[in-house]
């Protein structure tokens, strides 16, 4: 037997489905999940010593690759001086100074531990800021497992099709309005019903949970302007797109400045991290000088801001620029072999993301990712990772690649992708 595969009979005993994440079982796509050893730049390599072209890239985080050496070392020489001091320390200093230097919506920030924390807080910093309690979140747009985003959620959730999880009483979710992606007529609707109640807007810039579903001309700028017209807060969650979409993120990128900016993934370098940020009069609300509370162990982590600060002082001076050009001809050339074999396939991209749709058409909102062909797009992972490429193990998730991948990673990719039947 495989290393993999007693080691998943093993984890299956002890986890729940054996993963710590469900979307790591590999069920939408009928596999049994690859147990990875190490990570080195855009290659992955498993317990069983066989190499995968990488892009998943831990669902966003490693955007240097994987052990980049600057990242590998600062981690080793913090956590050399303890691993969590659960007190202030310069390392916190020096990345919340990079956040802000580089987010323009962000005056303040608060560090936390994962995106989650960072959504289900900036929600509660929204309503007790305005004291509303509604918010309008997208169909599709995933913001992590907070209670009352779990209403629609994209990513992982939409692979479990549980359409309002068991567990949230249904009074947490009786204020969140649901709205499809890119829908600014819809929007206006909800404020015109529901206006002075709405706290908050919560939208991911470039939906990832959905595929990759960037907005389309004017909905973000749509957004500002009803959320100034009513007093309600815009929130961008920036897990995904902060500093991936630009060194500035979504919001850099497409000159839309929200009051609030989640981040996660990639301003920890790999470790587990998340942020909120935002106008520094609604951060002051924040406990301790403000009421509104929030608090953790680990947040700040030492060890995680010096994987962070290593991580963002390599971002800064990278370009974004070439990488998206090659990133823009590899996808192009991806879905053009596999339109080529007589399936019906679409793709977008943008920046270091991209995402094949097995559909006819081009896909702006959840309902068309919805429909896509998952048996297709399972046949795909399954022929693609049988050639040593490792793609998301759900249709409804974003591709993700690195700094790290050269040209003989795409060419291999595509050479993999020319073998596909279907
Ligand atoms: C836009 C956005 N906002 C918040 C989150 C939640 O972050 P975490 O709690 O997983 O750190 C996420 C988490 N992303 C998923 C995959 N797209 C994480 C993978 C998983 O759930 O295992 C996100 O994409």
């Amino acid at each position: 037997m495989e290393r993999s595969s007693e080691l998943y009979a093993r984890a299956k005993d002890l986890m729940p489905g054996g993963v710590n994440s469900p979307i790591r079982a590999c069920l939408s796509v009928e596999c049994e999940p690859l147990f990875i050893k190490k990570g080195d730049g855009a290659v992955l390599t498993t317990e069983d010593g066989k190499t995968y072209i990488d892009y998943v890239e831990g669902w966003g985080p490693m955007l240097l690759g994987h052990a980049h050496p600057d990242v590998t070392k600062a981690i080793q020489e913090s956590a050399a001086n303890s691993a969590c001091f659960g007190a202030p320390c310069l390392a916190e200093v020096e990345l919340a100074e990079m956040i802000v230097d580089a987010m323009p919506g962000v005056d303040m920030v608060r560090m936390v531990s994962s995106g989650t924390e960072a959504t289900m807080t900036a929600l509660r910093l929204a309503r007790g800021y305005t004291g509303r309690n509604k918010f309008i979140k997208f169909t599709g747009n995933y913001h992590g497992h907070g209670d009352p985003f779990l209403a629609a959620a994209g990513s992982g959730f939409a692979d479990l099709a549980i359409p309002g999880t068991p567990g949230v009483p249904s009074g947490t979710v009786q204020d969140t309005l649901l709205v499809p992606y890119n829908d600014l007529e819809a929007v206006r609707k909800q404020f015109e019903t529901n206006g002075d109640e709405i706290a908050c807007i919560i939208v991911e810039p470039t939906a990832g949970n959905m595929g990759l579903v960037p907005p389309v001309e004017g909905f973000l700028e749509g957004l500002r302007e009803v959320c100034d017209q009513y007093g309600a807060l815009l929130i961008f969650d920036e897990v995904i797109t902060g500093f991936r979409l630009s060194y500035g993120g979504a919001q850099k990128r497409f000159g839309v400045t929200p009051d609030l900016t989640t981040l996660g993934k990639v301003i920890g370098g790999g470790m587990p991290v998340g942020a909120y940020g935002g106008k520094r009069e609604i951060m002051d609300r924040v406990a301790p000088t403000g009421n509104i509370f929030q608090a953790g162990t680990n947040s700040g982590n030492p060890v995680v801001m010096a994987a962070g600060i290593a991580t963002l002082k390599v971002l800064r001076d990278a370009d974004y620029d070439a990488l998206e050009a090659r990133v823009a001809a590899f996808a192009k050339e991806l879905h053009a072999i596999i339109a080529s074999k007589g399936v019906d396939v679409t793709y977008n991209t943008i920046a270091s993301m991209f995402t094949m749709f097995f559909t006819n058409e081009k896909v702006t909102h959840f309902d068309q990712a919805k429909a896509c062909n998952a048996k297709m797009y399972a046949s795909f992972y399954q022929q693609m990772r049988a050639q040593g490429v490792y793609l998301a193990s759900l249709g409804l998730e974003a591709a993700m690649v690195s700094f790290a991948h050269t040209d003989e990673h795409f060419e291999k990719t595509l050479e993999a992708a020319r073998n596909v039947t279907f």
